[in-house]
Parts: structure tokens; sequence; C-alpha cells
């Protein structure tokens, strides 16, 4: 089975408010675009992938992804992350109407494409499955076979909420780096130890190093 994964991002300048800590106002959109173009190449290159949609009304990063593969998909009905992604995977099913569709969080930075298509080999054996965070507390993808709503309630505590929801946690050895989001100084920390895409390693390495 092949996927169609869709990808949410916010506008750039509100992008990865926790992170504020670490990186000031003058990198931060930067990093939020380079932690989505890391993700959105790595995603490209898994096999189990077909397609790529990412969700955002954020032009610069519109225009950077469109460059990467990816189709952009409108922010709507512009009422937060779950309506957007179930505005969106209808969107992509309308193209493709028996495509099975995951949601990916665009702060995986060090995604690794053999461990995606792993996730989504062992998702297709259910009709909706999700990948807990590496913290387990949130969720990082949501999967929903061909004919399946998508139905996500990702935001706070969205582990507890999409089991209860019915989908079905996905236990997987050795898929850290589709765990592993951004959040935080120390999640970026753990990311860098776990090897980023070359984007938001470079713009690590100012964050790191100060220009003179
Ligand atoms: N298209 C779209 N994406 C969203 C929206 N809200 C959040 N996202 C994306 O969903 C994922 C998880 O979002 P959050 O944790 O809420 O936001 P964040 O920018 O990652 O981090 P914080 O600002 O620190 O909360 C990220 O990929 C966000 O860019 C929304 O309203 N629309
Ligand atoms: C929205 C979520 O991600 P984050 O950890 O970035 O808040 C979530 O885990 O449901």
């Amino acid at each position: 089975m092949r996927w169609t994964l869709v990808v949410p991002l916010k506008p750039l300048a509100r992008a990865k408010s926790r992170l504020s800590a670490t990186a000031g106002d003058g990198l931060r959109p930067g990093l939020a675009l380079a932690f989505a173009q890391d993700t959105v190449a790595a995603v490209l290159a898994c096999a189990a992938v077909r397609d790529v949609a990412v969700v955002t009304d954020d032009a610069l990063a519109g225009r950077e992804l469109s460059r990467l593969g990816a189709r952009i998909v409108p922010d709507a009905p512009r009422a937060g992350l779950n309506a957007a992604l179930a505005h969106a995977a209808g969107v992509v099913r309308t193209a493709r109407p028996t495509s099975a569709v995951a949601a990916l969080n665009a702060d995986l930075p060090a995604l690794r494409p053999d461990e995606l298509a792993r996730v989504l080999e062992t998702a297709a054996e259910f009709p909706r499955a999700f990948l807990p965070d590496a913290a387990d507390i949130g969720t990082t993808l949501l999967a929903a076979a061909p004919g399946v709503e998508l139905r996500p309630v990702f935001g706070t505590d969205s582990r507890a909420r999409h089991r209860n929801s019915g989908a079905v946690e996905l236990t997987l050895d050795a898929v850290d780096s589709v765990r592993r989001d951004v959040d935080t100084g120390e999640d970026l920390r753990a990311a860098l130890a776990l090897g980023v895409g070359p984007r938001t390693a470079a713009v690590a390495a100012r964050l790191l190093i100060p220009e003179q």
C-alpha cells in the first residue's frame, strides 16, 4: 500500500513558539521552515509514500516545500489544526478516493525514510492507527486506511485522545526518528543527537555558534 501524507504547517512567524528561549525571533521562523523542509524531504524519499500535501497559508513555506515536490493545500476552514487536517484529507481524497492517508507533524527534522516506511507498513494493518511522540504524550502520525475517515484529534494529550477515539497505538521499536518531534530546546538537542537533515543542521549551527 502506498500513502498520501498530509503535513500541517502554521504560518512561520507564529510557529515553534516554545523554542523562543532557544531561537530568537530572527531565527525561529527559519528554523521552523528548516524542520518542515527536512521532514518533507524525508517523506518524499520514503518508498511507502506516493505523494505529500502540505497544509499551509505561509507563502514562503508554500514556495519552498512545493519546490521539494509537495502539493500545497490552503489552510481551511481556518479553525485550527484538526479542522485543517480533516479538510486537507478530504481534498486529497477527492483526487485519490481510495488512498490511504496519514497526517504527520512538520517538526520531525531527524526523520528517516526507512523508519517512516516501517511505521506506515504497520499502520496499514489497521483502519486507524497512530504513533505517540517521543514524550509519550502527543502524536506524530495518525493514519487512516482507504475509505476510513482520518478523524484527527491532535493537540494537548493527543496520545490519550487518539487512543480514546479508537485508533490503534503503534508500539514499534527503532522508529525514534518518526517520534522525535521538536518543541523545546531540549527536544532540538535530542534531534541533533539522532542526526537531522541538512537544512536544520545549517540553522542549528547558526544558533549554537553566534555570529561575530
Ligand atoms: N495548517 C495548520 N497547521 C497547524 C495549525 N496549528 C498547528 N499546526 C501545525 O501542527 C503541528 C503541531 O503544532 P503545534 O504544536 O500546535 O505548534 P508548533 O508550531 O509546532 O509549536 P508551538 O508554537 O510551540 O505550539 C506543527 O506542524 C504546526 O505547524 C493550524 O492551525 N493550521
Ligand atoms: C499537536 C501536537 O504536537 P505538539 O507536540 O507539537 O504539540 C500533538 O502531539 O498532538
